[in-house]
């Protein structure tokens, strides 16, 4: 089932890209996941975290670099192929989608299709499962766009899980969340075997849920490692202009205010 899928190792070599040569987003980003890391990627508003990701998922082609998972480059693999080991959740959320909770999440199974044949059995066990990990039973014959923000986060979520991918690739999948769903959704990602890859703003949150951190800069990676090396004051308050203080008796417990210009 895809709450049981193992992940794969994701590799970024020299990672570059720009929307033409006189202009670069993002520059020689290289880091290196082990299967079953929890990356959180964070940085300020235009640092490059999503420009990043869509190299990561084969959404851009890198003007530099390449993207490895298991050893494969995936710009050399067919899109069908990536789809089967990478699911990705997007910021942006279809408005206007006429189609049921359950038809949206059995799309998450499109990569997995042969030919034209319908669903399968195994499809729709797959879906009913996803719903099941999110809760999400009772919305299953809504339609899409009449649930709130945070129920159509959390079955984007459910259809990146329904496709059975060893790396998940998530773009603040928080944002549209109330609190107790925030903790819901961490909660879920740090209990899956799979490799894991999200932006993320908060910080305290990102230090709970990952093991491997990133800070972007610039469209540079200026910091890349274990959660508690990457997230120290000094690195933070660098990286976003504001005075960090850490809460000794809490593991993730940063504050933040304004530092004095
Ligand atoms: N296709 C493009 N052409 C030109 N500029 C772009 C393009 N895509 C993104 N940008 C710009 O590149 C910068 C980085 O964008 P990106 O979305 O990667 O940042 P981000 O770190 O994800 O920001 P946020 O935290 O606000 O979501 C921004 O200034 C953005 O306006």
């Amino acid at each position: 089932m895809s709450c049981d899928a193992i992940g794969s190792r994701l590799t970024a070599r020299d990672i570059g890209w720009g929307p033409n040569a006189a202009h670069t987003l993002i520059e020689k980003v290289s880091f290196s996941l082990d299967a079953g890391d929890r990356l959180a990627i964070v940085g300020p508003n235009g640092a490059g975290k999503t420009t990043l990701l869509r190299c990561l998922y084969r959404g851009l082609v890198p003007t530099t670099g390449s993207v490895y998972v298991d050893d494969e480059d995936i710009h050399a693999l067919p899109a069908r192929k990536v789809a089967q080991k990478i699911g990705v959740v997007l910021q942006e959320m279809p408005a206007d989608f006429p189609f049921t909770v359950k038809d949206v999440v059995l799309m998450g199974r499109i990569p997995w299709r042969v030919g034209l044949a319908g669903w399968t059995d195994a499809d729709r066990q797959q879906a009913d499962h996803a719903l099941e990990h999110l809760n999400l039973q009772h919305l299953s014959s809504r339609t899409f766009s009449t649930l709130s923000g945070g129920e159509k986060q959390r079955v984007l979520i459910a259809r990146a899980l329904a496709q059975q991918p060893q790396i998940i690739i998530l773009d603040e999948p928080t944002n549209h969340l109330d609190i107790r769903h925030q903790l819901e959704i961490v909660d879920l990602l740090s209990s899956l075997k799979l490799t894991v890859i999200a932006t993320l703003h908060d910080i305290n949150l990102a230090a709970d849920f990952a093991t491997k951190a990133a800070l972007m800069q610039d469209g540079r990676m200026s910091a890349f490692g274990p959660a508690r090396t990457v997230f120290t004051e000094d690195r933070l308050s660098g990286t976003f202009g504001v005075k960090v203080r850490k809460r000794p008796e809490v593991t993730s417990g940063f504050t933040f205010s304004l530092a004095a210009s």
